[in-house]
């Protein structure tokens, strides 16, 4: 990302508050058109001048973000100043990006990146699958609880978790000693991206149509979507207690999902000043 070639400009998410800091010499650049589309997150680009803040022209907002290419890379930078090392976990339902998305996110952040189940099957050397079928669910949960653990003393890590490490309360300790995202995605949506279910054991009882082609797909991808309606219905209130959420739209690219989560995290921060700091409480009380 060649983002040191940017031309500097100063950038809030909409919603907060501007900072009140000197405004510094730089030159906005011609406002472009903000690209994305109406379903997809939007974000607000502010340029500072010496004269106050202008803001970029449009944006329909409330919860919507800004995006521009013009920012993207000064969010990253924006979001990882204001991280102070600190990781981010990455929670969500089966299908809702937490693997493609965070290997997105840690790119962009220069941060490196972890999936728990990519640990768990080069743990126990087996598929999730095997695992779920040969040791037990119980056995993978306490497995994954023990992975989740080892992160704590990681810095500057996305986390990609598995849908279900939101269940267990002691799990809650290692994902709150970083920032907490969670990817929320509707069933049905869910259900067109977990292609029939495929490697996700607790949808295998579910038709599926890559698996049997007499099922057609509308009625697959409903059978899913039930099914991941249930397991949602079960864990909402779990995910639930992540730092912040986003919305997630099926017309909206990884690309931008991602500076969705980065620009809502911004915001998180900036409005709880000590969120990224507490991994370092930690650490020091640790060392
Ligand atoms: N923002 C997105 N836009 C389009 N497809 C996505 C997006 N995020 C994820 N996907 C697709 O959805 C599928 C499931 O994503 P994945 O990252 O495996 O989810 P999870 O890790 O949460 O189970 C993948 O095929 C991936 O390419
Ligand atoms: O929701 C769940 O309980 C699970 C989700 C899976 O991960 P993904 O969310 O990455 O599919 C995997 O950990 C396991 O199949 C259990």
């Amino acid at each position: 990302m060649s983002r040191m070639s940017r031309e500097p400009l100063c950038f809030v998410v909409t919603g907060a508050q501007p900072r009140q800091r000197a405004a510094p010499s730089v030159r906005c650049p011609t406002p472009r058109p903000l690209a994305g589309t109406d379903r997809c997150p939007v974000v607000v680009g502010v340029c500072r001048r010496r004269s106050g803040v202008r803001k970029a022209p449009l944006v329909p907002l409330s919860e919507r973000l800004v995006l521009s290419t013009v920012e993207d890379g000064v969010v990253y930078q924006q979001l990882r100043e204001k991280l102070h090392g600190a990781s981010v976990y990455l929670v969500g339902m089966m299908g809702s990006g937490k693997s493609t998305l965070g290997a997105y996110l840690a790119k962009a952040l220069e941060y490196a990146f972890i999936d728990t189940d990519v640990i768990i099957e080069r743990t126990l050397q087996k598929s999730i699958p095997e695992i779920f079928a040969q040791d037990g669910e119980e056995t993978f949960r306490d497995v994954e609880s023990l992975v989740l653990e080892s992160l704590q003393s990681h810095v500057r890590t996305v986390v990609a978790t598995g849908g279900g490490v939101v269940l267990r309360q002691r799990n809650w300790g290692t994902l709150h000693t970083g920032l907490v995202v969670y990817l929320n995605g509707t069933p049905d949506m869910l259900a067109k991206r977990v292609q029939g279910g495929a490697g996700r054991p607790l949808l295998s009882n579910t038709m599926h149509a890559p698996a049997d082609s007499t099922i057609p797909e509308p009625a697959a991808i409903e059978a899913l979507s039930a099914r991941l309606a249930e397991i949602l219905s079960e864990r909402e209130h779990f995910y639930r207690q992540a730092d912040v959420t986003v919305e997630l739209f099926p017309d909206c690219s990884v690309a931008e999902t991602s500076r969705a989560v980065a620009a809502k995290l911004i915001r998180f921060i900036e409005e709880n000043p000590s969120a990224s700091s507490k991994h370092r409480r930690q650490h020091s009380s640790a060392s």
